[in-house]
């Protein structure tokens, strides 16, 4: 397979870098300092037939339509918001993303998120390391177990987090687009109802037209000045200008979030925020995660080059 070329759209993991390398012609997006189009004119843009992106660039219209021979994208992420999954039917390439081995990871942090929020931990380890604990104790947290959790979106990193909450004796409710009949917990049809009745809601949905926003100035208030939201989805889940000003004006009682609007830039008010838990989008950055994404990029490009079938196809 070493005379396909397979175009990486940014800097992802190293080991995926290296393994792509020694599979496949690797062309690497960020080494061009024209315009795509002047790249692949360069790089020989009609000889690229596969595409890995990821949470920060997938393929676009753009990208598509200036790569002729494009067969499959196989994205390093398991979310696809980045990749115009219209076009790739219409032109019949294939879609491949990185499920099931990335759930323990997301669902983990959203329970730290949690405890970092309700505990005070990066608070309190701030205090000890400025040695404000020789002067006084630091006072009081927020007791996790046994609090109402809302879940939006109750697939795979859902179901994950429900059952991690669970243990901590929390009881779960969730919204999602209809019932689940596997899940033993309390569906509302309605966001607003769920807001209503949890205390921590948390949002695990795919961001999709319909989703987008989906965690408005409504739904904060519905979840009041004692709840907290917690957002390992995506920034766009959340109307951020919402989330902040209700922070700001104590209409929220505190948030934990790993994902934002426009990353890398974080609205510069929640920086000085006590009540705030911010994770620089690592959902599922650790070393045995990202290694296991990377192999299923692997599978998926190796099988549809074989004309066997894909390992986590989504078209
Ligand atoms: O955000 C992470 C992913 O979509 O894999």
């Amino acid at each position: 397979m070493k005379s396909i070329g397979v175009l990486m759209t940014c800097p992802m993991h190293k080991y995926l870098e290296q393994q792509l390398e020694t599979h496949f012609n690797l062309f690497k997006l960020w080494h061009c300092n024209s315009s795509i189009t002047e790249f692949l004119k360069t790089h020989q843009g009609n000889t690229i037939r596969a595409v890995v992106g990821n949470t920060e660039i997938g393929a676009d219209v753009e990208l598509i339509a200036s790569l002729p021979s494009l067969e499959i994208v196989a994205s390093y992420s398991v979310g696809l918001d980045k990749i115009d999954l219209r076009k790739c039917e219409e032109k019949g390439i294939r879609v491949a993303n990185t499920p099931d081995v990335l759930t323990d990871d997301v669902a983990d942090l959203a329970i730290g998120l949690i405890l970092g929020v309700l505990r005070g931990i990066c608070a309190s380890d701030a205090y000890v390391r400025i040695g404000k604990w020789k002067d006084a104790d630091f006072g009081l947290a927020t007791k996790f177990s046994g609090k109402s959790v809302g879940i939006v979106g109750l697939g795979r990193i859902g179901t994950a987090i429900a059952k991690r909450a669970e243990a901590f004796g929390c009881s779960i409710s969730y919204f999602s687009r209809s019932q689940k009949p596997f899940a033993n917990y309390k569906f509302y049809s309605n966001i607003i109802d769920l807001a209503t009745s949890c205390q921590i809601l948390i949002v695990a949905c795919a961001l999709t037209e319909e989703t987008r926003h989906i965690i408005n100035r409504e739904v904060i208030d519905a979840l009041g000045p004692k709840g907290i939201l917690i957002n390992i989805g995506r920034g766009a889940h959340v109307d951020e200008t919402e989330l902040v000003s209700a922070l700001l004006e104590g209409r929220l009682g505190g948030a934990g979030l790993d994902v934002y609007e426009n990353e890398p830039d974080v609205p510069e008010e929640l920086l000085g925020l006590g009540n705030v838990v911010l994770q620089p989008h690592v959902g599922s950055d650790t070393v045995e995660t990202s290694d296991a994404m990377a192999d299923l990029v692997i599978s998926n490009l190796k099988a549809h080059f074989s004309k066997k079938s894909l390992l986590t196809p989504v078209i």
